[in-house]
């Protein structure tokens, strides 16, 4: 049975999640780099898992940047989406899912907020509570400020371009001060989503999949809803979470036959049934 954090976030215990952002690069001559991926993650899947990944490569091969951490920041629940669990559990989710992880981090503090933050929002809180409240990362030649850039699949960037998602003064903010680690996806036209960023293309690193994966969330709840498996879709202890919570089926409650009965969480309907497993 997968073990889930107790709900007892709220802002009044919070704090800045700071075990697996590390202190400290000893190439005098690379930039610290943090990477914040922003999003529902509703729920997180292991290309939401692998996009850091990627980032963590190409920043290491293409760029002068070195990754000293990276952080989840998922939607609170104001941003009214379809397919959207409570902040709570998304929050366990992305917890649950990084269990593994040396330097991803998930911090609750965008969800814990009861209205919508926009994502230069966000990112100015990861500016303030590295470079300010910390002074940043230190190195042989002396702190430097932290490099904090967001971390995004194509279709996100894409949204950019279209009339009246973002304002404008946020995407220059976010592109000016911040910058985009992009990673492609298939189905959104890279050049078509970056067209209008051109002004910016200096602070946007765009990243190839070398390996195409195109596992959504959209799709993890289609599957659910569809009493489908989503096992290897999702790591193994947020599939439990999601069958534990009945989360995602119809209506957004559990299964509403008895089909699954008899089968581990997430497995598929063909899968043999053991005794005393459910
Ligand atoms: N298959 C993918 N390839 C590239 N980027 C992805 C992929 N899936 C998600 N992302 C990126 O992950 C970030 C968080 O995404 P989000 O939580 O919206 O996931 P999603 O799978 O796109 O969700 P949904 O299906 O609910 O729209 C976004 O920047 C999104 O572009
Ligand atoms: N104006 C803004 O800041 C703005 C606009 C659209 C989306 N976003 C962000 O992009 C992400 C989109 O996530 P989804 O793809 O799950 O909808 C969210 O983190 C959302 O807050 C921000």
């Amino acid at each position: 049975m997968a073990t889930a954090p107790v709900d007892t976030l709220s802002m009044d215990t919070y704090e800045f999640p700071t075990q697996r952002l590390r202190s400290r690069i000893d190439d005098p001559e690379r930039m610290p780099l943090v990477l914040i991926a922003c999003g529902s993650f509703s729920p997180i899947t292991f290309l939401h898992l692998r996009m850091f990944e990627m980032a963590a490569d190409y920043a290491r091969f293409n760029t002068n940047f070195e990754v000293v951490g990276a952080y989840i920041s998922a939607v609170g629940d104001a941003y009214k989406k379809t397919g959207l669990a409570k902040a709570e559990h998304r929050i366990n989710m992305c917890n649950l899912a990084v269990q593994q992880s040396s330097w991803i981090s998930v911090d609750p503090w965008e969800a814990l907020h009861e209205e919508y933050l926009e994502t230069a929002k966000v990112l100015d809180h990861f500016d303030r509570e590295i470079n300010e409240i910390r002074g940043g990362i230190e190195t042989p030649s002396g702190p430097k400020k932290a490099r904090i850039a967001l971390l995004a699949g194509a279709d996100l960037i894409q949204t950019m371009s279209t009339p009246g998602v973002w304002a404008e003064a946020d995407i220059d903010y976010i592109l000016r001060n911040f910058g985009a680690f992009i990673v492609e996806r298939s189905g959104t036209d890279m050049d078509e989503a970056l067209a209008t960023l051109q002004p910016w293309r200096d602070n946007i690193w765009v990243i190839q999949q070398l390996v195409q994966n195109d596992i959504s969330s959209t799709k993890i709840r289609l599957f659910r809803r569809r009493d489908m498996s989503i096992r290897y879709l999702v790591p193994e202890p947020v599939v439990q979470y999601i069958e534990e919570h009945d989360l995602y089926g119809e209506d957004g409650q559990g299964q509403s036959d008895d089909k699954g009965k008899g089968r581990k969480a997430g497995e598929s309907i063909a899968a043999p049934t053991s005794s005393g497993s459910s």
